[in-house]
């Protein structure tokens, strides 16, 4: 697997083919194209590295993967009177469909979701609370103390989001909300702006392979049949309009964030970070997209191999 992992690396730093970086959020513009990471935390915890794996980047959007899951803890299936379960085919910053669907976002993973999901966490208390909340749970899940909030990512997204207001507030003028639209965006703009490495974030990501209980800090963090439920909105949402691609090419259930991460689980194999920051037209990874595309070639990790 080392071997792998390295080869992988070796390809991916030398692509003259990048991406784009996001530039809307203007501390992500001044991310270095060149990064390339890689981290395969098998069943077992046994880790393999290459490239850039122990740099911290913004998870951006993977975090939604984690409030969804803390939501689900906190309200089980009330969760879904709040968010969908369908694929968007939209942009994940769309405010298209919320109109004609009275102000419930299709799914967790888009903006609208991850902000609706964001006020149902906070269960009344102050933003700095469900912060603290939310980066104690990262640490735990990574079993490390290192993650941290990047307060400039946080800022900057705050700055230039006018976009994710205005879908705020809009779902908030049909009743929806619990919370004052610009607490539950602080909240939002803020988990956003987690920094891991990809170590880590495939460390957090170990309770997907194994029904629910990570080996790696030997905990239940959900059980099978959440984990389960987890696993399929990443396959079919996990990408926005990019997910019917992602399927296709990699068959792996995965997280992207307009960073340039990717988080990917093999179910009962590993869980799997890459990074590279520069995008696609849809905002994935464009060489981390390629990464796990070869990983599952070279491994048969898809969830649709034999
Ligand atoms: N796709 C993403 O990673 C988008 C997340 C970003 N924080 C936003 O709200 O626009």
């Amino acid at each position: 697997m080392q071997q792998i992992v390295d080869d992988i690396a070796a390809e991916m730093l030398s692509r003259p083919d990048r991406g784009k970086v996001a530039t809307y959020i203007p501390q992500l513009a001044c991310v270095d194209p060149a990064h390339f990471g890689i981290s395969v935390v098998m069943e077992d915890g046994t880790s393999y590295n290459a490239g850039d794996a122990t740099t911290p980047f913004s998870i951006q959007s993977i975090s939604k993967m984690f409030t969804l899951t803390m939501a689900l803890g906190k309200m089980g299936d009330a969760v879904w009177k709040r968010v969908g379960r369908e694929p968007s085919g939209d942009p994940f910053n769309s405010i298209v469909q919320l109109e004609v669907e009275h102000g419930r976002p299709r799914n967790p993973f888009i903006n609208a979701g991850a902000i609706a999901i964001a006020d149902a966490i906070m269960m009344g208390h102050e933003p700095k609370e469900t912060l603290a909340e939310i980066l104690q749970f990262m640490r735990f899940l990574s079993d490390d103390d290192s993650v941290y909030i990047d307060e400039k990512v946080a800022r900057s997204e705050q700055l230039t989001g006018d976009r994710n207001a205005s879908l705020a507030h809009f779902m908030a003028s049909f009743g929806h909300f619990k919370n004052p639209v610009d607490k539950v965006l602080g909240v939002y703009f803020h988990h956003c702006s987690l920094a891991m490495t990809c170590h880590q974030l495939a460390k957090a990501g170990a309770f997907l392979v194994s029904d629910g209980t990570s080996q790696l800090i030997n905990s239940k963090v959900v059980g099978p049949q959440r984990a389960r439920r987890i696993n399929s909105l990443m396959l079919l949402c996990g990408h926005y309009d990019g997910s019917g691609e992602f399927a296709f090419r990699v068959g792996l259930p995965g997280k992207s964030g307009v960073g340039g991460g990717i988080l990917a689980v093999a179910p009962g194999k590993a869980s799997i970070a890459v990074w590279s920051p520069g995008l696609d037209v849809v905002g994935n990874s464009h060489l981390g997209t390629l990464a796990l595309e070869q990983l599952a070639e070279k491994t048969g990790w898809s969830v649709f191999a034999k």
